[in-house]
């Protein structure tokens, strides 16, 4: 695993977004991956900036996000279908059909595991996959516990994770108590792997992910197994590495 050390949060998205840029300039039509959460959005505002300068040409970049919250609607704010447009999407040249994220309406889960499985799968595969960490080392929304051996599925939400996301709803009640995710097997199929983190709230985890056992309690803790990873970090989350 490659480690980039940040000075800051600022600096993170830029050197990530540098990883991102070069990914669409060596491979024109490549198949992104994509992350939501707070810590990818300075990223995309960077690929914008650097879009709006001519630097970067999305017409035939494909996405594929991670995740989708199970019963929120594209319209609905807190959807991760709203989150790309806003963030990303909307301001540049992806056209809108080449963007994909599971369909958090379709209530047959079944359904709609296998159809976004297919979909990766008749893309080619990820060349790039983004990564968030949650506080528990969840990725996507593969929270501990779960197996390595699972691909598009429908996960139950954890308290900690609805009490993480709650900020952004109204209240708890409000957060979504299920989503469809990724695998830890999907994310494992993809060729290579970014994963950004910041803060001091991080530290923790990143450490026990990246230098701590493999084990399903602490879903990231995979990526060590993965052969092309990059990690982007800043000091405050690189913070507990020495101890
Ligand atoms: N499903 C997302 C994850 O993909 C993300 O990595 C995590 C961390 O979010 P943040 O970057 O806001 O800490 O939150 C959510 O639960």
């Amino acid at each position: 695993m490659r480690i980039y050390k940040a000075k800051d949060y600022a600096d993170m998205s830029r050197k990530a977004a540098n990883i991102v840029s070069a990914q669409v300039i060596m491979k024109p039509n490549c198949v992104l991956g994509l992350a939501t959460g707070s810590t990818p959005i300075g990223l995309y505002k960077q690929l914008v900036e650097w879009f709006r300068k001519g630097d970067l040409d999305f017409s035939e970049v494909m996405t594929v996000n991670l995740d989708e919250y199970k019963g929120l609607s594209r319209e609905n704010e807190q959807s991760y279908y709203y989150f790309m447009h806003q963030n990303l999407f909307d301001h540049v040249n992806i056209p809108v059909e080449n963007t994909h994220l599971p369909n958090g309406m379709e209530p047959d889960s079944e359904k709609e595991c296998r159809r976004y499985t297919e979909l990766i799968q008749s893309l080619g595969g990820v060349d790039l996959q983004l990564l968030g960490i949650g506080h528990n080392g969840h990725i996507g929304f593969n929270e501990p516990g779960e197996s390595f051996d699972k691909q598009v599925h429908c996960v139950n939400l954890t308290e900690s994770t609805i009490e993480a996301n709650k900020r952004f709803f109204a209240s708890a009640e409000d957060v979504p108590k299920q989503a469809y995710t990724m695998g830890i097997k999907t994310i494992m199929q993809a060729k290579k792997i970014l994963i950004v983190a910041s803060g001091e709230d991080k530290a923790e985890i990143v450490q026990k992910a990246f230098f701590g056992p493999i084990t399903p309690q602490v879903p990231a803790s995979v990526l060590q197994l993965h052969n092309d990873v990059t990690l982007v970090a800043d000091e405050a989350a690189l913070s507990k590495l020495s101890e």
